[in-house]
């Protein structure tokens, strides 16, 4: 199977770049902020094509969705809720929710660990490196993964599901990676995860209503699901009009509740323009992804966003990736393929594990990644 992966190194990098570190034999660079920050120059490597950097013209708020008349059983504030996501996930797949019930004390608890993870020495963070082929661990840019157009941010992400084991899988996750000086962090991120779980839930529920099948549909088909949590830390830039935090991409997960500090930089393409985010701390943005487009034949849209880096602040943010269990089949509610005439399937049957390792191991998820994989799926079957 042919590697997909960006191979492309440049020697120039070796002069620019302040630190770099052997990884298979190979000189990767090493993403130090403390280092990079004080270099005149962006290196090379994570300069974006000009097409990526194109400015956002406008704010978006709106749709904005309290969830209290929903959570409290009112069928008006139900339907006119159903009614906002079903145009906003028509049109671009992205709103954002009030009211959600998460406890703003656990929001900035999971914000005041993010700088106890990315505050440990880097030989700490590289201790703790995310795995060829995975998803969990730490990663500086992912510099190990891409060799251009790196991201100018660190990400810590880990896995949250149910497991016969443990009901505490995140705090073990903690002890075992970072050690038992990161239970209390672990804690800290267990409980959030498992509020977003509750929310993803809730969502689910209104995101089935607004498309008129069987209320707890996708309530069911993720209640079992493997969520990933990621933490991102995007440093100051010294050059932020030729990087990206996060490029633009759709996520290749079902559903991504995320929460942004008050810096600011996410921004969703809407209207066939980029559209800045404008923070709100007591608001969750919503965005549906690729995983969760092909579960409604297409109905709904994944989400284009990407996030920009600034050069005097840093900026944090919480992401939950809710996926289904990886072998579940990916398919469409039979209701979604009857209008009084057959509807024609737009995606082939898949599992979630599939879709996870192609983008692991054989493309980096992008504007175009769930075309990609059917291609590749293809091309495996032919
Ligand atoms: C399954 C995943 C892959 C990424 C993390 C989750 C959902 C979002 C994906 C990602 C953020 C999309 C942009 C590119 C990416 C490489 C990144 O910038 O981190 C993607 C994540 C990843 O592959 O690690
Ligand atoms: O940090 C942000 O605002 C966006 C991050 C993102 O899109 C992602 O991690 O998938
Ligand atoms: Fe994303």
């Amino acid at each position: 199977m042919s590697s997909l992966m960006d191979t492309s190194t440049s020697s120039s990098t070796l002069v620019l770049c302040p630190a770099m570190e052997l990884k298979d034999g190979k000189e990767t660079l090493l993403f130090d902020p403390s280092l990079l920050q004080k270099q005149p120059n962006l290196p090379k490597e994570f300069i974006w094509p000009s097409k990526d950097l194109v400015h956002a013209q406008d704010e978006l708020k709106e749709p904005l969705i309290d969830l209290s008349g929903f959570l409290k059983g009112n069928e008006e504030a139900t339907s006119q809720a159903a009614e906002l996501i079903r145009t906003a996930c028509t049109n671009h797949g992205f709103f954002q929710v009030i009211n959600h019930g998460v406890d703003p004390g656990l929001i900035r608890a999971a914000y005041d660990e993010i700088d106890a993870i990315f505050g440990l020495p880097m030989s700490k963070k590289l201790g703790m490196k995310r795995r060829t082929g995975g998803v969990c661990g730490y990663s500086g840019a992912h510099a190990d993964r891409y060799s251009s157009k790196l991201p100018w941010k660190e990400t810590f992400s880990f896995g949250f599901h149910k497991n016969e084991s443990s009901d505490i899988v995140v705090v073990d996750y903690f002890k075992s990676v970072l050690g038992n000086d990161f239970e209390h962090t672990g804690w800290v991120y267990q409980k959030y995860c498992e509020a977003m779980k509750k929310l993803a839930l809730v969502i689910m529920e209104l995101l089935a209503i607004s498309l008129g099948i069987e209320r707890m549909h996708y309530r069911d088909f993720f209640e079992d699901g493997s969520s990933i949590m990621r933490c991102n830390l995007y440093p100051p830039c010294m050059n932020p009009g030729l990087a990206m935090g996060t490029g633009p991409h759709s996520d290749p997960t079902s559903l991504t509740i995320l929460h942004q500090d008050q810096v600011g930089g996410l921004q969703v393409f809407v209207s066939n323009k980029w559209q800045a985010v404008t923070p709100r701390q007591d608001a969750f943005v919503v965005n549906i992804g690729d995983t969760f487009m092909a579960l409604t034949n297409g109905r709904y849209k994944s989400c284009l966003h990407r996030a920009l880096v600034n050069r005097e602040s840093e900026r944090r943010s919480l992401v939950f990736f809710v996926c289904p269990r990886e072998d579940r089949t990916v398919r469409p509610p039979s209701d979604l393929l009857w209008t009084g005439m057959e509807v024609p399937r737009k995606y082939p049957d898949f599992t979630w594990s599939d879709l996870l390792e192609f983008t692991q191991n054989h493309h980096r998820a992008d504007v175009a990644t769930l075309q990609s994989f059917i291609h590749w799926l293809r091309s495996l079957q032919s």
